[in-house]
């Protein structure tokens, strides 16, 4: 997608993820880079727990824990801010306890997009996070693996296998976690680049058809 709040709610995904958590008995979680808020929208309130801007939000059976804001971000949004006025391609992303700055729309500005972030990410105490098509500075602190950590402590996912499945180099935390926790990644997409999954699955559609076939092998 475009911008990052064309996608939205999708009914087969809906019902699947009702599927998933009835069979697996409530142990769903969704580890996201996006913000809670959003992530609550595309998936309409479905998902109890998540954690949102890769770990740094979490939202467990004791409610939400979050970080504060680093203050290194207010620099770092200026920054990204200006150069996004200064390209009308380029798209600025505020999570509050990140700042994000897209170029899926003008390509040709990943050099100078990558180097403002590296430049940013040597003179603070911010996190670089590279993803698709888009650089990320965010509070040290958090990260998806150890969000992953933290669901495993605590019910009802203690004692479980965790599997986590994502697309992005932001989701490699969380394989290294699930791998490290007696379970196992699930890479999704046609990339060979080097990954802490075990697994790899083409594109969405694999991973619903996977889902679903899972589903329907536990219901048996
Ligand atoms: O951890 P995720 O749930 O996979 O979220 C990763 C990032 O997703 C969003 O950005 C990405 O998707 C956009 C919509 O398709 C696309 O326009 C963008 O180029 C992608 O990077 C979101 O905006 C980020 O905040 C998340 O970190």
């Amino acid at each position: 997608m475009p911008r990052p709040e064309q996608v939205g709610p999708d009914a087969r995904r809906a019902a699947l993820l009702d599927a998933l958590s009835r069979a697996l008995e409530g142990r769903l979680a969704v580890v996201s880079g996006r913000a809670l808020e959003d992530v609550d929208r595309i998936l309409e309130d479905r998902v109890r727990f998540v954690a949102a801007v890769h770990g740094l939000v979490r939202r467990g059976g004791n409610g939400v824990d979050r970080l504060p804001p680093h203050p290194d971000l207010d620099h770092a949004r200026d920054v990204l801010r200006d150069l996004a006025r200064g390209d009308r391609g380029l798209l600025f992303e505020d999570k509050d306890l990140s700042v994000a700055l897209h170029y899926r729309n003008v390509p040709s500005a990943a050099d100078a997009v990558i180097e403002a972030a590296e430049r940013l990410a040597r003179g603070s105490e911010l996190v670089l996070q590279l993803g698709d098509m888009v650089a990320e500075l965010r509070t040290p602190g958090q990260d998806k693996g150890k969000a992953v950590t933290a669901f495993l402590r605590e019910a009802p996912f203690d004692g479980a296998t965790p599997v986590f499945v994502g697309d992005d180099l932001t989701d490699e935390d969380g394989f290294a976690a699930a791998a490290r926790l007696g379970g196992y990644g699930v890479l999704v997409g046609p990339s060979h680049r080097p990954t802490q999954a075990t697994y790899r699955l083409n594109d969405f559609n694999a991973v619903l058809d996977w889902l679903s076939a899972s589903i329907g092998r536990a219901a048996a």
